[in-house]
């Protein structure tokens, strides 16, 4: 007998049961008949019960029933834990019954054992059960034992997640209440609604407070110099050169220098828009505080970037000094050290054994003395006639002017010049000079205006009487257009008290801030302050920007530029040398009042998709009807000029004589300035010959971009565009200075504009506030126009390829 049946007859079988068939069996029995005449084609019997049960073994009997089996045998433990189950089930029928689980079967055995019922029902044998079950029984409880054994891990994981049931059951009663699982193809999921992400502005600030609450000063505010302090004395200076009121930014920053009861006691850091006037609101307060102190040493230096912004502030120092006995000089490196050294330093022998024999006796300090200093040291001294004697240095000037390279120069090889007795030091252009380029000179001057020689006999005494020495209080300036917000700068020049000064531009008043509308007092609010660097350009500033559809017809762009505005005089204008005029179309949008410039296109590529292109078009033929250039002479009479930068002294030099070779009639009008010519005459009598309007055309790199002051200069042209936002804010405001109206070009070639829109144009910035550090805000009260020049194909271009060709030449043979 198959061990079939030990598994489908129930194992809760008592001993007793082997003589008489169980009704399980009895069952079977008519199962297996019905199988039998089923095969034979006979009816089987429905009438009983029994039968009917018989059919439905008949049934399970089916292929179905064995591929139920089939995929059962796939997974083992699941089969074992069947089998587990059935003989938990009769156990806990019959607990008394000693009951094995059964031993799994192959899939072999439960069909052949099937194959054998059928057989036998076919042969109808009767075999008895019960004899077989006793006989197998005894087989299988050994098998069952190691069965056991084998499988006891599954087995008790089994009697442990039997427990965990009802639990199991719980959760599935809760997943059953989730939402249906959804099957969606390859297509992209449905994605939620993105939101909107408003731009805010950051509710916290990184500033130091004297950042972060700047003083605002009124574009309209103004007073008489006398009213704010200013003696008698320079008051006839400024007058005698037409300084008659006070400019905004000089009105708020004297006060809080001169002597007075709201002079700050601490440093001031002023940011003003070109031409505002900062020059004079240091060099007045500097010449109050020396001008009555007796005997003359080194009271004040002026740190400025290049040698022409000493020349000028020297000039304005010496009109305010004028009739005191200040001496001023000025230490840029046009002269030899040797010849600086005897202007900045006296050297006097004083007869004083004492200190003399002291001096004998104390021991060299190598580490103090330069190479330079001993060099340079007189070597024609007779020793015998200096015995007795020492030697002291005085200064000979009281306010130097100086670049920071010559300061450190003198400040390392000449003998007696020190800063022990300054008291004010000025930083003009600061933001530049405290770039890491220029940062050198601030690790050699900061710790020599920290040094205490000269009041170190009074702070001895001090004390010896148990008295604390006062600070030493040096006076720091620090002025700029574009002033650094950056605190790790400042502070490497150890700022004591800052306080910031700051003048708002008519387009960013805050009407809300008391004071700041028309000429009320100083604001203390720091309303308009932006966290960005928010930099002005004047407010009379005409911005415009010409496109230039192909970068190596730049040079006729600009001479057409030049003629457009009457810089090119009409008589050869007219002549055969003179270019053609075509067309000078403006395509700006109206009048933006907001603080930002948002006109313009993005590239040249969109301006055809522009709607101001066709503005431009009904303007062209406007200006063809009409082709006069405008004349933009200044008040003198005197031919308009134009301050051209370039981007380096060779593009400059290059220029200037394509210039000429396109227009001989500039040649006498055309100069350059440039790094290569500063130092030189030539350069000098350009520039002065710019201000007083003898030529008309400065080529010029960026050296001339900061801080130089031609009055009444009516266009600056950047023929290059400008390497930053800060290079362009100092380049255009070389002109429409001190409240005067003017002009800036800015030629932009294709590959350019799309920066140029952005970082100076403004476009899109004004709401971003995903800044750095360096991020630039230029604001201005009228947007940057764009103007559209176009040359008309003619002899120009013949005259320009051969000008080229000359140009190489030149350029061969030298
Ligand atoms: N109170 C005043 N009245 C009339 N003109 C003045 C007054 N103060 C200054 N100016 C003139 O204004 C012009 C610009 O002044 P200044 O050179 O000091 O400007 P700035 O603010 O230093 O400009 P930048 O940032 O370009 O150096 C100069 O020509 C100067 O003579």
């Amino acid at each position: 007998m198959s061990n079939f049946y030990a598994r489908y007859v129930p194992p809760a079988k008592k001993p007793d049961a082997v003589s008489s068939p169980s009704p399980d069996s009895t069952k079977r029995k008519r199962e297996n008949d019905a199988v039998a005449q089923q095969k034979q084609g006979k009816k089987p019997k429905l009438s009983k019960p029994a039968d009917n049960e018989a059919a439905k073994v008949a049934k399970s009997a089916s292929p179905s029933r064995l591929t139920s089996v089939d995929d059962t045998s796939i997974v083992p433990e699941k089969n074992v834990l069947d089998k587990y189950r059935v003989t938990e089930a009769a156990r806990s029928a019959n607990p008394a019954a000693d009951i094995k689980p059964c031993r799994p079967k192959g899939r072999k055995s439960e069909e052949s054992a099937q194959q054998k019922i059928v057989e036998e029902s076919k042969s109808g044998e009767k075999k008895s059960d019960t004899l077989n079950d006793g006989l197998d029984q005894t087989d299988t409880v050994a098998e069952d034992v190691a069965y056991h054994k084998r499988h006891a891990a599954v087995l008790s994981k089994f009697d442990k997640s039997k427990q965990q049931e009802p639990a199991r059951h719980q959760g599935s009663a809760l997943s059953s209440d989730q939402p249906p699982v959804e099957f969606h193809g390859l297509e992209p999921l449905p994605q939620p609604e993105q939101v909107e992400v408003v731009p805010g502005k950051p509710t916290y600030s990184t500033l130091p407070s004297w950042q972060e609450a700047p003083l605002n000063v009124s574009p309209g505010l103004t007073a008489t110099f006398e009213s704010l302090g200013v003696s008698r004395g320079l008051l006839e200076n400024l007058r005698k050169s037409g300084l008659e009121k006070a400019f905004p930014i000089q009105t708020a920053v004297l006060p809080l220098l001169l002597e007075g009861l709201n002079k700050h006691d601490g440093d001031i850091c002023v940011s003003a828009a070109t031409g505002s006037g900062k020059t004079l609101a240091y060099v007045l307060p500097t010449i109050e505080g020396l001008k009555d102190l007796v005997g003359t040493k080194l009271r004040a230096v002026i740190v400025v970037p290049t040698r022409e912004l000493v020349k000028q502030v020297r000039e304005l120092c010496e009109i305010c000094a004028s009739g005191t006995s200040l001496k001023i000089a000025t230490a840029v490196g046009s002269k030899s050290i040797k010849e600086e050294q005897e202007m900045l330093v006296a050297e006097e022998k004083v007869y004083n054994p004492e200190q003399y024999r002291k001096e004998q006796e104390k021991s060299i300090d190598w580490s103090s003395i330069s190479l330079d200093k001993l060099v340079r040291k007189p070597t024609s001294e007779d020793l015998m006639e200096s015995v007795g004697y020492v030697t002291r240095y005085r200064s000979k000037v009281d306010l130097l002017i100086t670049t920071p390279g010559r300061l450190v120069d003198h400040l390392n090889s000449t003998l007696g010049f020190t800063l022990d007795d300054v008291t004010w030091l000025v930083v003009d252009e600061a933001d530049k000079l405290l770039n890491e380029s220029y940062q050198e000179w601030i690790e050699v001057v900061v710790p020599a205006l920290q040094s205490r020689t000269a009041t170190r006999d009074r702070d001895d005494l001090l004390r010896f009487m148990r008295m604390t020495p006062p600070r030493r209080k040096v006076n720091k300036i620090l002025l700029s257009a574009t002033m650094t917000r950056d605190v790790s700068k400042l502070n490497a020049l150890g700022l004591y008290n800052p306080r910031l000064v700051v003048l708002a531009g008519a387009s960013t008043v805050d009407e809300s801030v008391p004071g700041q509308t028309g000429a009320g007092d100083v604001a203390t609010n720091g309303g308009s302050h932006d966290l960005r660097d928010a930099f002005q350009v004047p407010e009379q500033l005409d911005e415009a920007a010409i496109p230039v559809p192909d970068g190596s017809e730049k040079p006729l762009y600009l001479l057409q530029l030049l003629d457009n505005i009457g810089i090119i005089p009409s008589s050869t204008r007219t002549g055969q040398s003179a270019p053609t005029i075509t067309s000078v179309s403006d395509t700006s949008s109206d009048t933006d009042t907001s603080s930002d410039s948002s006109s313009g296109s993005d590239s040249l590529a969109s301006e055809d998709e522009d709607s101001s292109s066709s503005d431009s078009e009904s303007t062209s033929d406007e200006k063809d009807e009409n082709p006069e250039p405008t004349s933009h002479s200044n008040g003198a009479g005197n031919s308009p000029r134009a301050l051209i930068f370039t981007r380096s002294t060779a593009s400059a030099t290059r220029l200037s004589r394509l210039l000429t070779l396109l227009c001989p009639a500039l040649a006498s009008r055309i100069s350059t300035l440039t790094r290569s010519t500063a130092s030189s005459a030539s350069s000098r009598r350009a520039l002065s010959s710019f201000r007083s309007s003898k030529i008309s055309i400065l080529i010029a790199t960026d050296r001339a971009s900061r801080g130089l002051d031609v009055p009444g200069l009516e266009h600056v042209v950047s023929y290059d565009v400008p390497s930053s936002a800060l290079t362009y804010v100092h380049r255009v405001g070389r002109t429409a200075r001190a409240g005067n109206s003017g002009h800036s070009w800015t030629f932009i070639e294709h590959r350019e504009a799309a920066w140029f829109w952005r970082e100076i144009g403004g476009k899109g910035k004004k709401d971003s506030f995903d800044i750095g550090a360096d991020d630039v805000w230029i604001q201005r009260s009228k947007a940057i126009r764009r103007l559209n020049l176009t040359i008309e194909q003619d002899d120009i271009k013949a005259r320009y390829d051969a000008a080229l060709q000359q140009l190489g030449e030149e350029a061969r043979n030298s």
